[in-house]
């Protein structure tokens, strides 16, 4: 059984596939936050940004198995797409605590890439096509390897100097949006300045805030 908070069609918006048409999986739950307001200050992840609780998002609920899930997403990629992959991005919450080899496979088996935002905490399922890491504070990151590494920026607690000896093809600087703290302060001139001064880190902006999509 698989607990889906919403799934749409949308474009990428963050990290070195910016831009790209894709399905978006946003399943329910995380393992660093429960999703209410009242555990954020205590919780391992403290700004995130998301709706993770429940199922009652658009296109959301629960899915008996991997065909059902899969049969669910591919439904929501446009139908004309002959020179082009079919692009399907889990999220949450943590999708890792529920993405499994067989929902992979059901994904491939309709002709779709694979591609996963984590929070690195917990162990990769084979066969992801893209693999995006996004380090916690201070929670233990089990993943080290991926394609992009996209470090949301600043966090006193997961500095970038921590991550950069680890093997990824992408070093990203997210700036940290702030809204759903309702903190002050200039992320992006901090983001921008550290990318000026270590280019191994490159700037990645959360585009779909900017043009007002999903
Ligand atoms: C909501 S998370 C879900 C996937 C996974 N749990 C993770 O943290 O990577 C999706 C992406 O949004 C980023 N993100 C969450 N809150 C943010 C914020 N306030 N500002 C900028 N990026 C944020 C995360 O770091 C992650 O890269
Ligand atoms: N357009 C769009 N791109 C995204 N890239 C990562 C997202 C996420 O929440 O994981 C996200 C999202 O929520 N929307
Ligand atoms: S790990 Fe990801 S989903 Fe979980 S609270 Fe942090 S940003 Fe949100
Ligand atoms: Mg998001």
């Amino acid at each position: 059984m698989y607990s889906v908070k919403e799934a749409f069609y949308t474009l990428q918006g963050e990290g070195a596939r910016t831009g790209r048409a894709s399905v978006f999986c946003r399943f329910t739950g995380c393992n660093l936050w429960s999703g209410r307001e009242a555990d954020r200050g205590n919780s391992l992840c403290r700004f995130c940004d998301t709706d993770f609780v429940g199922t009652d998002g658009q296109n959301g609920g629960r899915f008996r198995d991997a065909s059902a899930l899969a049969d669910h997403l591919a439904a929501l990629w446009p139908h004309a797409t002959d020179r082009v992959v079919p692009y399907a991005v889990f999220t949450g919450g943590e999708p890792l605590l529920q993405l499994d080899e067989a929902l992979i496979q059901a994904m491939h088996d309709r002709g779709f890439e694979v591609a996963v935002e984590t929070n690195g905490t917990v162990a990769i399922p084979a066969g992801i096509d893209w693999l995006c890491v996004s380090p916690k504070g201070a929670s233990r990151l089990v993943v080290e390897s991926g394609d992009e590494l996209k470090l949301v920026y600043p966090q006193p607690d997961a500095p970038p100097e921590r991550f950069s000896h680890l093997d990824f093809r992408y070093f990203y600087l997210q700036p940290m949006d702030l809204a759903p703290l309702s903190g002050a302060g200039d992320t992006m001139a901090e983001t921008v300045a550290y990318c000026l001064r270590v280019p191994q880190w490159q700037l990645s902006l959360q585009t779909h805030k900017i043009v007002g999509i999903d």
